[in-house]
């Protein structure tokens, strides 16, 4: 399938921000490319809106190339690389040096693979952008969760080593939501400990992000930022 204009591509984007986003691009006009692991509901309704999905499991370098290859066979330009795929759990005693190559993997490895492959069908699109979706968490550390922390913050590195690497044709960016949509086996407890984290006490749901993702599509001077949506989590 030859795509017409410059798609934006979306990685992880068969369920929640990722497929929210989606929806709101297509709606947007832009022409989309997604990847998805397992197959999920909502991407039948991406595919019936002339959505390209490519199925994609990050799980090393042989597959993330593999994708690599597979997108440079549909389309030779992006207008964006939004970086969603992501795994969020607590490594598992015994279990830990395992947990921290997946976290690695699929946070750090398969942003780095494909923003060094992709640059090319980047730079030929006029506007270019690539947004890294990483965690407030990284601003204070997770004794829960450290091996995510530490991935999205090796994806805050990224950020800023892309950005001025990649100046001035391809504006590099992230966004750091903490609480946006609970998971439903997240009981009442962890939902009201989750909310008096923040000082705006709401869960935001994914639009949040959608306007965030606009602000940076859309603004040419910003590159290197990342885009802090914590309702307030720093003030309590
Ligand atoms: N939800 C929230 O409250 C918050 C989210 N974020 C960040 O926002 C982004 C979106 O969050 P959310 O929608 O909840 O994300 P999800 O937890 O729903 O994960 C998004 C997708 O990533 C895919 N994925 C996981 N591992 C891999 C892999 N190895 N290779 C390819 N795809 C993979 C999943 O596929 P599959 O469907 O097969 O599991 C899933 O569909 C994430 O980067 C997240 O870290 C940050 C703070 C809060
Ligand atoms: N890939 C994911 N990352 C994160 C999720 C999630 O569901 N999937 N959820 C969170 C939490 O909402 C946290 O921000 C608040 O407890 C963090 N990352």
């Amino acid at each position: 399938m030859s795509l017409s204009k410059a798609p934006i591509l979306i990685t992880g984007a068969s369920q929640r921000v990722g497929l929210y986003c989606a929806e709101r691009l297509l709606d947007d006009g832009h022409s989309l490319i997604v990847t998805y692991r397992s197959e999920k509901p909502g991407l039948q309704r991406l595919r019936e809106r002339g959505a390209l999905t490519l199925h994609a499991d990050f799980t090393g370098e042989a597959s993330i190339l593999a994708f690599v290859e597979q997108l440079k066979s549909h389309t030779d330009s992006l207008r964006a690389i939004v970086h969603n795929a992501s795994a969020w759990f607590a490594e598992a005693p015994g279990e830990e040096a395992a947990a921290f190559a997946q976290l690695f993997t699929v946070h750090m490895l398969a942003p780095y693979l494909i923003n060094l492959h992709c640059a090319e069908l980047l730079q030929r699109s006029e506007q270019a952008d690539i947004v890294h979706i990483s965690d407030d968490v990284v601003r204070k550390g997770s004794a829960n969760r450290p091996a995510y922390c530490a991935s999205k913050a090796g994806l805050d590195s990224l950020t800023q080593s892309f950005a001025a690497r990649l100046a001035p044709a391809i504006k590099v960016n992230g966004i750091a939501p903490a609480l946006l949509m609970f998971n439903e086996d997240d009981d009442a407890q962890y939902r009201a400990k989750a909310l008096d984290k923040s000082a705006l006490g709401f869960e935001p749901g994914p639009h949040v992000i959608y306007q965030s993702l606009r602000y940076l599509l859309d603004t040419p001077y910003i590159t290197g930022t990342n885009l802090t949506v914590n309702g307030g989590r720093h003030l309590k």
